[in-house]
């Protein structure tokens, strides 16, 4: 076929959502998605559990790793104030190049700062490139087997705070079983799960909210 899938999924937000409108952005891409072609945005169900935690952390400062077409971007950003330092991180160009669009479609491109590579090489750079010390609140959706390197790696470089809230998705399906294990069993986290379904299914699915709790060591036995 000449079009990619999200290519496809942002010609139905040109078409069917009203520019400078999130909700409509967000709306259109859930319709695509359960009429024409299933993608793997965190979709509406898992969405609202989404807004829910963005709500009750209001956090200052985001940073999602897993752009793709840039659903979750628009939902986080719509939530928060202008002031919120939002960025996101995709490796994939054309990914990138259509969550951009998606983005200025809901009219948040001046919220969003989406940043092309992969998070092993710009996390630690985010001090430097940003002035970010650490992130509030971090979304992980991106290739399940980096949720564990990811969340060391922010660890290591400092960009996690007491009170620092990470949110994980897929963590049932397609799976993150190393994540769930580490952030479960970590004097330094404190963790709890959602129950949901996978996007635009009925099939089991469900995000990790884990709380940074500070700098301790040992492991709970
Ligand atoms: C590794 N570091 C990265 N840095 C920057 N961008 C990255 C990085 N890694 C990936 N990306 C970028 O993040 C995206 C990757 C998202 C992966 N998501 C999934 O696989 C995923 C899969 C399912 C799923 C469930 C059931 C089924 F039958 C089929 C699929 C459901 C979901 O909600 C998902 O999120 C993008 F593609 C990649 O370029
Ligand atoms: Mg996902």
């Amino acid at each position: 076929t000449r079009t990619s899938r999200p290519q496809r999924l942002l010609q139905a937000v040109c078409i069917n959502a009203v520019r400078g409108n999130p909700d409509s952005v967000i709306a259109a891409i859930d319709h695509f998605c359960q009429n024409q072609e299933w993608a793997m945005n965190v979709g509406d169900e898992k969405g609202a559990i989404l807004d829910s935690v963005v709500m009750e952390t209001s956090p200052s400062t985001v940073l999602e790793l897993g752009t793709y077409c840039g659903y979750s971007a628009v939902r986080i950003m719509r939530l928060l104030p202008p002031a919120t330092r939002f960025i996101t991180l995709e490796m994939n160009p054309d990914y990138a190049a259509v969550a951009r669009q998606v983005i200025q479609h809901a009219g948040l491109q001046d919220k969003v700062c989406l940043v092309e590579g992969k998070s092993a090489d710009l996390i630690p750079k985010m001090a430097d490139m940003f002035g970010i010390r650490t992130f509030d609140f971090v979304f992980f959706d991106h290739w399940k087997d980096c949720y564990l390197p990811d969340i060391r790696l922010l660890e290591d470089c400092g960009l996690l705070d007491q009170g620092s809230v990470v949110l994980a998705d897929n963590v049932l399906c397609p799976g993150a079983p190393e994540y769930l294990d580490y952030v479960r069993s970590s004097l330094r986290f404190s963790s709890r799960f959602y129950r949901s379904h996978l996007e635009y299914t009925r099939v089991l699915d469900g995000l990790e909210r884990s709380e940074y709790l500070g700098h301790r060591d040992a492991q709970r036995d």
